[in-house]
C-alpha cells in the first residue's frame, strides 16, 4: 500500500500551553487534526467554567486563519471543583471532560487531587452528567518505584473509584503498561484509554543508553521493551478501547535540558507521520483509521469527522528539528527512524 485516506485524526490528550508557546504549537497540531482534547495544567491551571471559556478563546485566537480545528476544553480537578459549576460548563457544550491529576505526579499539577474520598461528590455528579474523567494515572507515593506507578495506580486508586462510581466514564491518559493495556481491555463501555506516539517508538533505554536524552523523558516515564510491545499490540489492534491521544508537550529546550529537566515530548509536528510508519510495522495500517479517526469519538460520543487527510508513501519526510518560539526553541520528538509517510491535509 502507498497511499491511504483517513477520516481526519483527533488527538484526544494534546498541551497547548498559553502565550506564545500556544501561538507557536497550535498551528502545529491543526495542521493535521481536527479535534483535540486539550489539558488543563497551566499555570494557574484551568479550573472554572469561565477560565476554560477564556483559554479556548486564546487557542481560537492562536488558530491559522480559516483553521477549523476544535478545542474540546477540560476542567482541572481540585478538591475544591464546585460540581455545579462544572455542570453548568458541560451542560454548555464548553467542556468535554474533566482531568484528574494526582497532586505531584507531573508538570504543573501541584494543584491536582491528594485525597479522592474528597473530589467523590464531583466525580458522582459527572457520572450523572456523562462527562467522561480523563486520569493520569500514576501514584505518587515516595516508596514506589516510578517504573511501577502505573500498575500501582490501577490496583490502589483507579479500581477503588471505578467501583465507587460506576455510572462514570473514565479515560486512562497515556498508558504505558501492558498492566494498562489489559485493565483497559477488560473494561466494558465505560473505559477508555490513550495512548501516545512516542510510547509506541520508544521504551525507556532510549532515555538513558549512551548518555542521558532529556527529550525522551516524558511522564508516564517510557518502560521496558515489553510493554512498548503491548501499547503497540492494542494501538493496532483496532479494538475501540484504544485511541490516539499525543500527549504532545512541549517545553522549550533549556527546560529540558538541564539538571532537572521537564517531562514531556513534543510530537504534534511529525506524529501522523511516525503513526503511519509503526502501523505499516505491525501490518495494521488498515486500521490505523480506528486509533486515529473512530476510537476516540465513539468513546466521546461525537461524530467522527466528514473530511479526510491522505497520507502517500514516498521518499524520507523531511521536518525540523525544533520549531521556533518567541519563548525559545523546541525540539521535535526524534522517532529514530525515517519516515516515509507524507499527509496531504
Ligand atoms: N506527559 C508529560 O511528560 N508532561 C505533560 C504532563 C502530563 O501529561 O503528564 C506536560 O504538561 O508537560
Ligand atoms: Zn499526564
Ligand atoms: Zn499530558
Amino acid at each position: 500500500m502507498t497511499q491511504i485516506t483517513l477520516r481526519r485524526p483527533d488527538d484526544w490528550h494534546l498541551h497547548l500551553r498559553d502565550g506564545a508557546m500556544l501561538r507557536a504549537v497550535a498551528p502545529e497540531s491543526a495542521r493535521h487534526f481536527g479535534r483535540a482534547i486539550i489539558m488543563p495544567n497551566l499555570v494557574p491551571p484551568v479550573v472554572t467554567g469561565d477560565q476554560a471559556a477564556a483559554y479556548r478563546d486564546r487557542i481560537l485566537a492562536a488558530l491559522p486563519e480559516g483553521s477549523a480545528f476544535k478545542p474540546l476544553m477540560t476542567l482541572y480537578l481540585t478538591e475544591t471543583t464546585d460540581p455545579d459549576d462544572l455542570a453548568r460548563a458541560h451542560g454548555d457544550g464548553l467542556i468535554t471532560a474533566v482531568k484528574l491529576y494526582p497532586a505531584g505526579a507531573t508538570t504543573n499539577s501541584a494543584s491536582g487531587v491528594r485525597d479522592f474520598d474528597r473530589v467523590r461528590p464531583v466525580l458522582e455528579r459527572m457520572a450523572e452528567i456523562g462527562c467522561p474523567l480523563c486520569v493520569h494515572g500514576e501514584v505518587v507515593d515516595a516508596d514506589i518505584d516510578i517504573f511501577d506507578r502505573e500498575a500501582v495506580f490501577i490496583d490502589r486508586v483507579l479500581d477503588p473509584i471505578r467501583r465507587a462510581t460506576p455510572g462514570l466514564k473514565v479515560v486512562m491518559e497515556h498508558i504505558t503498561t501492558a498492566q494498562g493495556v489489559d485493565y483497559a481491555r477488560a473494561g466494558g463501555d465505560r473505559l477508555g484509554a490513550t495512548i501516545t506516539t512516542h510510547h509506541l517508538v520508544i521504551n525507556r533505554n532510549a532515555i538513558l543508553v549512551g548518555g542521558i536524552k532529556p527529550h525522551y523523558y516524558c511522564l508516564p516515564v517510557a518502560k521496558r521493551e515489553e510493554h512498548r510491545l503491548a501499547l503497540r499490540a492494542a494501538a493496532t489492534s483496532g479494538d475501540p478501547s484504544f485511541f490516539l491521544g499525543t500527549d504532545s508537550a512541549p517545553h522549550v529546550d533549556p527546560l529540558k535540558e538541564s539538571a532537572c529537566g521537564c517531562a514531556g515530548c513534543f510530537t504534534a509536528t511529525n506524529t501522523l507521520s511516525i503513526l503511519a510508519e509503526v502501523f505499516e510495522q505491525e501490518g495494521a495500517l488498515d486500521r490505523l483509521e480506528a486509533f486515529t479517526s473512530l476510537n476516540g469519538p465513539r468513546f466521546y460520543g461525537l461524530p467522527a469527522a466528514e473530511d479526510r487527510v491522505t497520507l502517500t508513501k514516498g521518499a524520507p519526510v523531511a521536518y525540523p528539528a525544533k520549531i521556533d518560539t518567541a519563548d525559545g526553541a523546541v525540539t521535535v520528538f526524534d522517532p529514530m527512524m525515517p519516515l516515509h509517510w507524507h499527509v496531504t491535509p
